[in-house]
């Protein structure tokens, strides 16, 4: 019905042909669609796709000039989120903060939005780097001694920096109680949010069945008990220990000395610290394996990064401090994000008032997916697209240079951390997380690819990374060896330093 609303004069995107009621439902691939969503937007040779399915209407941009326009620009009509019964409701029960809408009656988004920044902007953020420098020690020791586990090595860190930020607790192997229960949140999260996991997420209508023909509601509000009583339990865990004034320094603290301002519940202020862990965690991980795989596969750049770090110094492991002085580091930490994000399909915003742009017609409802495979592949902002080449944010010759290479290039307002509103509130944190690690892996080890039985070279494949919404290199083989015995011996102390001087303790 919205087509007779369709204002005189505006016109729809383009887009594949629909089917009657079902739309393109059955074209779009379960998995990795943003792979088609770039096919169609360059067949189509448009920057914003129309798809309809089952009558809702999904506009896919291809364009990182076209997604400020809406989604900043027009950042009052385009920060909602999709009516999701599967996850939003059933699963979070209305509590999740990167799940509901813009402007819900009770200001959860809002309220829950104000305190996610002020623990997590650019000046606080300065404040973690202890925590940061700590964490990134322990992460080289794991991988020196088990590179084959770097995958369990970038999580641990992912999860431990968190972790210890948000409920002021350490993490020491990853197979703690409490840990095991959050990262199985995760992972639920995950499985429902994933478009096509649940189908009430496409046919809303399905929210009326009665629950003995709905197995699905049972299932998910048994689900939302379990990731309840965790978020709680880590909440009343810290309430406990203020009343004897043992509780660390941590968010779930912040959040319950200031609750009376914040205007949230226990249950909002349980989530809201809930999500920083859940978002900030795996999404670091994950971008970490793709910059592995990016200096496995391009030893010349990892030389390059070696390089630039020893010229700070060869006697300490580089810090956060260093990073002025660290522009090849930064360019390789933000081609990885453009050369293969973390989520590629981007997060969906929701259009809340009919709209024009361009003289295409933007009726209220529609889904809009900032496609950030899409974009990051635009040969306009970025030649030669397919290839990895962190050039591109160091030599003027390229339309992404800026200067002056101390700032340049960074993570601020970058596409891969979504657009306007709703950006990314924890990218202070992720971007120094991402420098950190690079700098310290690429001051520490060599990386060399891994030999097969016949002693040939084993090239890890360019793009094969695994489904879901955060997208991450399936494990390859490589060899990493510490630099030399003396890096060994500054790196241990570093870690007998930090081990001895954790707050935590
Ligand atoms: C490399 C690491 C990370 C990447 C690539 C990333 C990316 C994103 C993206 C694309 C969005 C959606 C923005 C939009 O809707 O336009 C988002 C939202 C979010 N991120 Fe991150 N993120 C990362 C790390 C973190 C960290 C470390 C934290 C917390 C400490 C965090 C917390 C959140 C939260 C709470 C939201 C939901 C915001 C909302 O809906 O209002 N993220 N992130």
């Amino acid at each position: 019905d919205s087509e007779r609303q369709r204002p005189k004069g505006t016109k729809y995107p383009p887009g594949p042909s629909r089917k009657p009621l079902i739309g393109n439902l059955l074209d779009i691939p379960p998995t990795h669609s943003w792979l088609q969503f770039k096919k169609w937007s360059d067949q189509y040779k448009t920057k914003i796709l129309r798809l309809t399915m089952a009558g809702q209407e999904h506009y896919i941009i291809s364009s990182e000039r076209v997604a400020n326009d809406l989604l900043r620009e027009r950042g009052a009509i385009y920060s909602s989120r999709p009516v999701a019964p599967a996850s939003a409701e059933l699963l979070s029960n209305n509590l999740r903060p990167v799940l509901l809408p813009y402007n819900d009656r009770s200001d959860t988004w809002r309220n829950g939005r104000k305190f996610m920044h002020s623990v997590a902007n650019a000046k606080v953020a300065s404040q973690y780097h202890a925590t940061q420098e700590l964490e990134s020690t322990r992460m080289i020791v794991g991988l020196i001694r088990e590179p084959r586990r770097y995958e369990h090595w970038l999580e641990l860190y992912s999860a431990a920096v968190v972790f210890r930020l948000a409920f002021g607790k350490r993490i020491e192997t990853g197979e703690e109680e409490v840990v095991r229960r959050i990262m199985k949140v995760n992972h639920t999260l995950e499985r429902v949010a994933s478009p096509g996991a649940y189908l009430v997420d496409t046919f809303p209508i399905l929210m009326k069945l009665p629950k003995f023909l709905a197995p699905f509601k049972k299932e998910l509000q048994e689900l939302h008990r379990e990731e309840h009583s965790l978020f709680r339990g880590l909440l009343e865990d810290v309430r406990e220990r203020m009343k004897n004034d043992s509780a660390p320094n941590c968010w779930e603290r912040d959040f319950l000395e200031q609750q009376q301002s914040l205007d949230l519940t226990n249950d909002e202020g349980a989530y809201v610290v809930g999500t920083l862990f859940e978002a900030g965690s795996g999404t670091t991980a994950a971008a970490m394996m793709s910059f592995m795989l990016a200096m496995v596969l391009h030893p010349a750049w990892f030389r390059m990064l070696q390089a630039e770090v020893d010229q700070i110094s060869e006697e300490r492991l580089p810090t956060l401090d260093d990073v002025p002085q660290m522009p090849t580091v930064r360019a390789a930490v933000k081609e990885t994000l453009r050369w293969h994000p973390v989520t590629s399909g981007g997060l969906p915003h929701v259009c809340t008032k009919d709209d024009i742009y361009e003289g295409f017609f933007i009726p209220a409802g529609t889904v809009v997916h900032p496609v950030q495979w899409a974009m990051h592949r635009d040969p306009e902002l970025y030649p030669d697209p397919e290839t990895y080449n962190p050039q591109r944010w160091l030599d003027p010759s390229y339309p992404t240079y800026k200067e002056p290479l101390t700032e340049h290039p960074n993570l601020h307002n970058y596409s891969t951390f979504g657009f306007g509103r709703r950006i990314c509130p924890g990218q202070n944190i992720a971007e120094r997380n991402l420098y950190l690690l690079a700098a310290r892996i690429a001051w520490s080890v060599d990386l060399m690819k891994a030999k097969d039985e016949t002693g040939k070279e084993i090239t890890p494949p360019y793009y094969t990374y695994t489904a879901g919404f955060n997208s991450q290199p399936k494990r390859f083989p490589f060899d990493a060896k510490v630099r030399s015995a003396s890096r060994q011996a500054i790196i241990d102390a570093e870690m007998q330093r930090h081990a001895e001087n954790d707050p935590l303790k």
